[in-house]
């Protein structure tokens, strides 16, 4: 039986033109500023330390800015990344600038889901902080009290099968008491060989169904049955 349901943001609850063509050129065009303004700040200095020690070499400040600008023009779903993008959307999303767009057979489910009393948990490549700031600003308002907890690549990489192992365990359930939701292939595979229960959610505008894909394929929320 599903007791929670482990869900991944970007191109499942949101559109991925949302992170690609709002979020990462909102972080990316203050890079520079942030990192000049925050230097002194322990926290930066920690994750500064973090990208010099990914990249194996020692790094002025500006080079530090041209190599994250440079991971967020790859998609490199990094901690050290995710965590300044998260810093720096902050303002972004406090200030109204962002509202995040969740689809609306996602908005309904979510709430008839939590409704029903299922734990809804979040696992996404940005930061749990990105993520409580993304959920707490949308164009449904704040759907912050919908979730039991945030999980990000500080845990592991969204493409391992222990990172999913090790999620179930912090949530306290059997893996397959968790059905996780994503349109990532490689994510779902690796959730599946953990024992979770899977969907891949194929937005059309996003991605395509796969042929002979091993796991249930739907185009929303409205297809998933518990
Ligand atoms: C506010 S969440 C930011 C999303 C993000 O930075 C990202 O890379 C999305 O990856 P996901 O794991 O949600 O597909
Ligand atoms: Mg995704």
């Amino acid at each position: 039986m599903i007791k929670a349901i482990l869900i991944d943001i970007e191109g499942t609850v949101a559109p991925i033109s949302f992170v690609k063509d709002v979020l990462f050129p909102y972080s990316k065009e203050r890079l520079e500023k942030f990192l000049e303004e925050n230097k002194e700040n322990p926290h930066i200095k920690r994750i500064v330390e973090e990208i010099k020690k990914i990249e194996g070499k020692d790094l002025s400040l500006k080079e530090a800015v041209n190599t994250l600008k440079k991971w967020i023009d790859e998609d490199r779903k990094i901690a050290p990344l995710k965590d300044i993008q998260g810093f720096i959307w902050k303002e972004g999303f406090e200030k109204g600038d962002i509202k995040s767009p969740i689809y609306e057979d996602a908005y309904k489910k979510l709430k008839e889901w939590k409704e029903k009393g299922l734990k809804l948990y979040i696992y996404s490549s940005g930061s749990v902080q990105a993520q409580k700031l993304f959920f707490s600003h949308t164009e449904h308002g704040n759907l912050l009290d919908l979730f039991d907890g945030f999980f990000d690549t500080r845990i592991g990489n969204k493409k391992e099968k222990d990172s999913y192992v090790k999620i179930a365990q912090k949530i306290g359930l059997k893996p397959e008491e968790i059905l996780f939701l994503s349109d990532n292939p490689d994510e779902i595979k690796a959730a599946a060989q953990a024992g979770m229960k899977v969907y891949r959610i194929v937005r059309p505008e996003d991605a395509e169904f796969i042929d002979n894909f091993p796991f249930r394929q739907v185009k929303d929320f409205n297809g998933v049955k518990l």
